[in-house]
């Protein structure tokens, strides 16, 4: 079984559509000597083949290990070799056991391995209690015998949950409330007064006006019933880490989790930022013998495999040093340029001396990271010169070549059949084997760099996939990505809960899981299917001018969802339910075990039944009804066998999810690039709750776009894949009966934000319209309308004061994002709503725009980006309804002053209608004059004040004369 092991980490498994699975073994990964015993390539002892200075096979221990039963010391090379001449062990002379199953260049027969090995998917055992019954009849599920009693001791909860204090919501519902009785009585007044003199304008503003009522109750309903919730981390280490009777060793007694990051391209998403969010990653606070991490790639670059297996080797040192020193957070980059003192609350003598070389080995280990796309470049050079003359002729294709000589099977460089982005084969390679299950102490600083003598030393497995591409295939993007994991994984570790992670967002907070885990363990745990996270960014200018933190959404909307049936899931920092991403409904006895199509592979559907039992709240209390008992999953998992691997390549195939329910009802949904919101909805659908779990210090930590270009683009794609949504048969109104009515409207409301960009644009338009025409859009001022518009301000202060109280978002946020709403709403939303209206109409596909990730290089300016722009089409509409109010202002001051009967009222009504528009329009200005661009700033602010200015000085010079005659409808006093 070592031997295996060794085997399934020192090969690079691939496989596909019109490939066999292979298993290529590897003598090196990377050009870079890596130490650490669970890494593939790691060096051992001596190899006992006369002339060969190898080093033998080794476990995680550094022990030897003997491919054959007479314990003859042989390095991989030569095992290779051995394997291949003659089959015989070079010691014994007697053939090798399993040896000739996985020969290097031979097909792999990977079902004959399946059927040997009775795999067991998973940690712990599927260990299923008896139902049982109670003298009361009641039905109580799955709770099994011999549960331990707990009557001596109070059960304590895991979680909170804090309903607001009624001081903020009463008087918050009930202004909602007044607001909404009084836009009622307002459009029925604008819709009975309407402007004789100028039909078109009036039936312009009342049709915008029904709309914005309408989408505001749309976003105000689902906020109601905002919740607060804590989590109690002493209690789940109590519960699942403590010697107990039915733990005696107080081994952890946790579900396992796999950590999903999705990578696409390396030019836009820099390797050195993916390689940070593994580390953090592989650092985690949880058991490591439960923590998997894979990481998926989409482009199938070379660049980004070995920049995976060099973070594979630099962890070696920084996950030890984190847990010595309690580090924070555990990106290496991020802590690494901290300001403040790092000592700060660190005891031990040695922490100094252990961070300055760890900060040297990772600034070595960013110069080769850096330095990895020369030496790919360079490598490839070399052997296709050597090939060529070889051929003595001009080889056509320029390949990639891996670190031992071999071809790369991803994408080359210079894209070529069966290698490039959209056509490879799907590539699997587990850069660190599973970890043994007891603790494995590092070595003494006399033999080591930095003494880990008390401290474990062994990392998480990690798995690099990049799943089969061939054209003519869709591939679904993200969620075509996310599904490939979820079943490799399911076959590989199979962990009951998958956190899934963007490159760029990474573990801020090393005690996240646990935290989540405490909302899925707790009582009412077995119908939660994911818990969200916030996003929270970083690197984002201190004004936060495209409102990149969102917080308004991510402190407001979303905590205000998590009181009805929970959050809606945003992509990234999201812990899962595997067995709900499978497409089941919450618990219940008698329907979980539907037959569902899941493709061909039998060790996924085995899988799915221990994952679902292992992701069970503990049945420590008569309510928790699908629990299972105490101590179930102390059990060390099977060490990973080839035949495993190959199996889990097979279901990386692009030709796997035909004729499955793959992204139809199982793992995430496809037919919106938004799949996130979908993925979310479908479980909601089922009846499923989520959970939202905001931690004191941030959970994960992302990089937003921070200029304006790459901004608008990202908007544009959530937008677009709203539209998809409305228009499919996720749109809300068609939901099931276990939506929940305001959830449901939530919902709805995210399907048709974008459709408010159509009257938007109107309106910012009807300013410079009624200046240009000297028209408004009522005819005569009166008493009742100004009682409206009043009460309708008041409650609009009102609520944004109490939805600072319990938000705790900050009012000026507020106004950054009303801002950014006016600019992306008349542009990015009103593309969207084309893009989303062709794709129904004419069929046309929408792409998949990646965004641009900083490098977080650290330049003497750091937002430099901001002040990068990019010429976009989007920026038409905002430009011309600037351009436009500008214009009107000017040209209905010359109209007033030129005009017989000056009517300064509807020109002061025009001027401060534009300014309202333009002043949500300013960030925007901004971002358009770039780093230079104080000059325009200024015209801007001035060409406002001198306008404001002048109008001003005409009042007082020029009193209104009577207006006999020229006023519609007779004497009434004109108001715009
Ligand atoms: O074909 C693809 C396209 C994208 N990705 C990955 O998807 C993630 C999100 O892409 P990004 O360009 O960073 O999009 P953002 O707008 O920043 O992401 C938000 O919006 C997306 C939906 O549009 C969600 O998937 C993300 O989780 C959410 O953070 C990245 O990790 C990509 O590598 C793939 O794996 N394969
Ligand atoms: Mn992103």
């Amino acid at each position: 079984m070592k031997a295996e092991e060794q085997y399934v980490s020192n090969s690079l498994f691939t496989g596909g559509f019109n490939s066999v699975t292979r298993a290529h073994l590897m003598d090196k990964v990377i050009d870079s000597a890596v130490s650490h015993p669970q890494m593939a390539g790691a060096k051992g002892s001596a190899c006992a083949m006369p002339g060969c200075d190898g080093r033998a096979m080794t476990d995680e221990r550094g022990n030897d290990i003997h491919p054959c039963e007479c314990r003859f010391k042989i390095c991989r090379d030569c095992y290779l070799d051995a394997l291949k001449d003659t089959g015989n062990c070079p010691g014994c002379k007697e053939p090798y056991r399993v040896a000739g199953d996985y020969d290097d260049d031979g097909d792999f027969d990977h079902n004959r391995w399946l059927f040997e090995t009775q795999g067991t998917y998973g940690y712990g055992n599927a260990f299923w209690p008896k139902v049982t019954q109670h003298d009361d009849g009641g039905d109580r599920g799955m709770l099994g015998d011999g549960m331990p009693e707990t009557s001596d001791k109070p059960w304590k909860p895991l979680t909170r949950r804090t309903p607001l204090p009624a001081a903020i919501i009463s008087p918050y519902r009930l202004l909602m409330l007044v607001r909404f009785v009084t836009l009622f009585f307002f459009l029925a007044w604008r819709i009975k007064h309407p402007n004789d003199d100028a039909p078109w304008l009036w039936g312009m503003s009342v049709v915008c006006e029904v709309w914005f009522a309408f989408s505001w109750i749309l976003d105000q309903a689902p906020k109601l019933h905002p919740v607060n919730r804590t989590t109690d981390l002493q209690v789940l280490k109590e519960k699942f880490e403590t010697p107990a009777p039915a733990n005696p060793t107080g081994r952890s007694d946790l579900p396992g989790v796999d950590f999903f990051v999705s990578t696409a391209d390396p030019e836009k998403e820099p390797p050195l930022v993916t390689a940070n969010t593994i580390l953090s990653i592989l650092a985690v606070q949880y058991p490591v013998e439960k923590v998997s991490c894979y990481i998926s790639d989409d482009g199938g670059a070379l660049l980004t495999f070995e920049a995976m297996a060099e973070a594979a080797s630099f962890a070696n040192m920084w996950v030890p040093f984190c847990r010595k020193h309690d580090i924070e957070p555990r990106n290496p980059e991020t802590y690494f340029s901290l300001k403040g003192d790092p000592t700060k609350n660190k005891r031990r003598s040695d922490f100094v001396k252990d961070r300055r070389k760890v900060k040297r080995e990772y600034d070595e280990f960013k110069v080769r990271i850096n330095g990895l796309p020369d030496s790919i470049r360079r490598r490839s050079d070399a052997f296709n010169a050597r090939e060529e003359m070889k051929m003595l002729k001009h080889i056509r294709e320029k390949a990639t070549w891996m670190a031992d000589g071999t071809h790369w099977p991803g994408t080359w460089a210079v894209a070529a059949t069966d290698h490039a982005r959209g056509d490879h084969a799907g590539i699997l390679q587990v850069m660190l084997k599973p970890p043994s299950s007891e603790p494995l102490y590092g070595l003494p600083e006399e033999e080591q760099m930095v003494d880990f003598s008390d401290v474990d030393i062994r990392l998480p497995m990690l798995v690099y996939v990049s799943r089969e591409k061939r054209p003519g295939y869709d591939h679904n993007k993200k969620a075509g990505a996310m599904n490939a994991l979820v079943r490799a994984s399911a076959i590989m570790s199979n962990g009951p809960f998958i956190l899934n992670l963007d490159c760029d967002h990474y573990v801020f907070n090393s005690a996240a899981v646990r935290h989540g885990m405490c909302f899925m363990m707790d009582r009412g745990g077995e119908d939660v299917c994911y818990i969200q996270f916030p996003q929270r960014f970083e690197g984002i200018d201190p004004s936060d001018r495209y409102a990149n933190h969102n917080t308004v959404f991510f402190d407001g909307n979303m905590r205000a969802l998590d009181g009805l049936q929970g959050p809606v899931y945003v992509g990234t920092g999201c812990l899962f339910r595997r067995f709900a991403l499978y497409g089941f409904d919450p618990p219940s006895i008698t329907d979980y075990l539907l037959p569902k199509r899941f493709g061909n592979s039998a060790a996924l559907s085995e899988s799915i039944s221990i994952a679902e039992f292992q992701g069970r709240p503990l049945a420590d209390h008569p309510a928790v009804k699908y629990g299972r008992p105490p101590g179930a999953l102390v059990v060390p998992r099977p060490p990973l066998d080839p035949a495993t691997v190959a199996d889990a390549v097979s279901v990386i195939s692009c030709w796997y999810e035909d004729k499955t329910e793959w992204g139809d009802r199982v793992g995430w949904i496809y037919g919106s690039v938004t799949e996130d919101v979908v993925t979310g909805y479908r479980m909601h659908n089922r009846g499923w709750h989520s959970v939202y779990c905001i931690t004191k210090r941030d959970a994960f930590r992302g990089s937003a776009p921070i200029n304006l270009t790459d901004r608008l683009h990202q908007v544009l794609r959530w937008a677009t894949g709203s539209v998809e949504i409305f228009f499919s048969r996720n749109n809300a109104l068609l939901a099931t009966r276990k939506l929940k009515f305001l959830q449901r409207i939530a919902y709805l409301n995210v399907g048709i934000y974008p459709f408010t960009s159509v009257f938007l644009l109107t309106y910012c338009f009807l300013p410079a319209l009624s200046l240009f025409s000297g028209q408004f859009i009522v005819q005569t001022l009166d008493v009742i309308f100004l009682i409206y518009l009043l009460i309708i301000t008041l409650t609009i202060i009102g609520l944004a004061i109490l939805e600072v109280r319990w938000s705790g978002v900050g009012l000026e946020e507020w106004w950054r994002n009303e801002q950014f709403w006016l600019i992306s709403g008349t542009s990015a939303h009103l593309y969207a709503v084309v893009q989303g209206l062709l794709k129904v109409m004419a069929g046309i596909e929408i792409s998949f725009t990646l965004t641009s990730k900083s490098a977080g290089e650290d330049n003497d300016d750091i937002f430099a980006d901001l002040y990068i722009v990019k010429w976009t089409s989007l920026m038409i509409p905002p430009i011309t309804i600037m351009m436009v109010n500008l214009i009107a202002i000017a040209f209905g001051f010359a109209r007033t002053i030129y005009s017989e009967v000056p009517q300064w009222s509807k020109l002061m009504g025009g001027v401060f209608f534009s300014f309202w528009v333009l002043a949500h329009l300013y960030p925007f200005a901004k971002g358009l004059m770039g780093r230079r661009g104080k000059t325009p700033t200024i015209v801007f602010v001035w060409s406002g004040l001198i306008a404001i200015t002048l109008s001003l000085l005409w009042i007082s010079i020029s009193p209104p004369k009577p207006t006999a005659g020229s006023v519609a409808g007779g004497g009434g006093f004109q108001f715009p």
